[in-house]
């Protein structure tokens, strides 16, 4: 039934957005020089580039460039080497790598690339985007002291209360299962980072988030800041070719603006009035209000920008993860049945899953770490980049070049994951029915590596628990059925972009029971 993943991908978008930011730090890459190897050393294997352009033809070509360079991979080895322009890229496609550089040579390969378009638009807030350093560590320090592993258990109530309020919305109209997972998920961090208020201020803000998660996609796209390839046009006026995008600028800026600033003064004015709702704004704030003049300005911003981050970074992917999951309990009708005769015996037919459950339930957690390593949201992870030049396995690897992490290539291994392109929850299983500890769990791979591994890695694990329980214990969810009451299998297949969405698909989700009804009747949303 799993179609794999067919070459002719109607969208572009990622390959595109690979050469925009690699033509984006032409200037950067001119400043580094060429990427040739000192003498005795030698540049990690790759394929042939041309001169100048390098291979930036066969990264735009590629429909898929994390298939790409898996596929070059086993040409010339799991450390590829690619040149765009002067520029160096060098593609990790096996966990051994990426673990021997992000994680144990980190302090060498945590940094970002300079993208000359976050400068003019003063995106410096954006974490994921920001240069490694001392700036980079206050916000990180921050995001950690709210997101750790001990911390992220305080939102589990929120968790549970919004994957409860989904589940009355499914039950409405379950047509609408991509909105109301993306509200529950959105609300979540909503919530956490500012605090809950009425429905139509959420809903503005959600509002916000998701233009400025639009626009940063549209901005990074080909074509769309010209400049990016050639810098001198921000010299021109508006009106030369090219410069238009000039006129565009200000807008973009106010889409980040609301985004950034309205929750934010929002939560500041419900504090100055007494009226705020907990939040991590809100204690943020109360700790640092010790602290005065620059000292403050500067500990204020940095809570700002922590807070614009978490659902910015946090939405887009958590939603995708909850939406391959519904597209596998589509194709996969067995592996629904399995799970929900694991939540009949472990929570049983009174009572919704808890969090406290989860422990007893390998198969539904098996489903999970599934979801993550069949559609990995982010196949490329992040880009970082070396701040020096190194020397691995006996390749030189310059200063300044980028890093990506094949997270696709590593999740599809076959001899990790046999039979990758399967969706099957029983990898992670021992014949006993337990989870397999030798089994490497996705998550490992999936949020990144070393010093910028995902800060939300466990706040998005909990989310997507919480909402994949208490879905199997009351839905069931199938294909579309046409006129003539036939299935319609959807096609397995996913946008090209930095974080990867299955392609829209249709679906039946229907209450299993009157029991479940009873249980799904029983929900009070009053709270959320
Ligand atoms: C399915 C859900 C998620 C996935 C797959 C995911 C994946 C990733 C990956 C691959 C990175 C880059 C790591 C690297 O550079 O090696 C990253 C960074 C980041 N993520 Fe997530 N993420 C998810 C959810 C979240 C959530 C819920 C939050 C917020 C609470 C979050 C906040 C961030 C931030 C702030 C960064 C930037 C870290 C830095 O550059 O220092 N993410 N994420």
């Amino acid at each position: 039934m799993f179609q794999g993943f067919p070459g002719t991908m109607p969208s572009l978008a990622l390959s595109a957005v690979l050469v925009a930011l690699l033509s984006g730090i032409f200037v950067y890459a001119i400043t580094f020089g060429g990427v040739s190897a000192p003498s005795g050393y030698k540049l990690p294997p790759g394929p042939f580039a041309w001169p100048l352009m390098g291979n930036m033809l066969n990264i735009r070509t590629a429909s898929h460039p994390w298939m790409q360079f898996a596929e070059w991979s086993r040409t010339y080895g799991p450390v590829i080497h690619l040149k765009v322009l002067r520029y160096s890229i060098v593609v990790l496609n096996s966990p051994k790598d990426a673990f021997a550089l992000l994680d144990q040579r980190s302090i060498n390969y945590s940094d970002r690339p300079r993208l000359t378009m976050l400068s003019f638009l003063d995106l410096s807030w954006v974490i994921p985007l920001m240069q490694y350093g001392e700036r980079w560590r206050k916000h990180r320090r921050l995001l950690h002291r709210y997101c750790n592993s001990a911390a992220a258990r305080q939102y589990e109530p929120l968790q549970q209360r919004k994957a409860r309020e989904l589940l009355v919305q499914l039950r409405l109209e379950p047509d609408r299962f991509v909105e109301h997972s993306n509200y529950a998920v959105g609300t979540i961090l909503l919530d956490l980072t500012y605090g809950t208020y009425d429905k139509g201020t959420t809903a503005r803000y959600l509002q916000y988030a998701k233009n400025s998660a639009d626009t940063l996609a549209e901005i990074f796209l080909p074509g769309a800041l010209l400049v990016q390839y050639a810098p001198l046009l921000r010299y021109f006026p508006s009106w030369f070719p090219g410069s238009s995008y000039k006129n565009r600028m200000e807008t973009w800026r106010e889409v980040f603006r609301l985004a950034v600033n309205e929750p934010f003064d929002h939560v500041k004015r419900a504090m100055r009035d007494g009226l705020e709702s907990p939040s991590f704004l809100n204690q943020m704030l109360n700790e640092i209000e010790p602290l005065k003049g620059e000292e403050y300005t500067e500990a204020e911003t940095v809570a700002k920008n922590c807070a614009s981050v978490v659902y910015g970074a946090g939405s887009d992917t958590m939603i995708a993860t909850l939406i391959t999951f519904f597209l596998a309990m589509i194709l996969h009708p067995k592996a629904q049945q399995k799970a929900r005769a694991e939540l009949m015996s472990v929570v049983g037919p009174d009572r919704l899953p808890e969090f406290y459950d989860r422990p007893m339930l390998p198969y539904v957690n098996a489903i999970v770490k599934e979801c993550t390593r069949w559609i990995p949201v982010t196949p490329l992870g992040a880009f970082h980049a070396t701040m020096n030049d190194d020397v691995y396995e006996g390749y030189f690897i310059p200063k300044g070049s980028i890093v990506f992490a094949n997270q696709w290539a590593m999740l599809h291994n076959p001899v990790e994951y046999p039979d990758p392109e399967q969706f099957n929850p029983e990898r992670f299983l021992n014949a006993d029915g337990s989870l397999n500890p030798d089994v490497r769990d996705p998550n490992s791979i999936a949020f990144g590596f070393g010093r910028r591994i995902c800060p939300g890695r466990d706040i998005s694990d909990a989310t997507i628990f919480i909402c994949v329980a208490s879905i199997l214990h009351v839905f069931n969810i199938g294909p579309e059925l046409d006129a003539d009451g036939r299935p319609v299998w959807p096609k397995v297949d996913v946008t090209s972009s930095l974080v990867c969405h299955p392609l829209p698909f249709k679906c039946k989700i229907v209450l299993l029971s009157s029991t479940s009804e009873h249980l799904v009747d029983g929900i009070d949303i009053s709270r959320s």
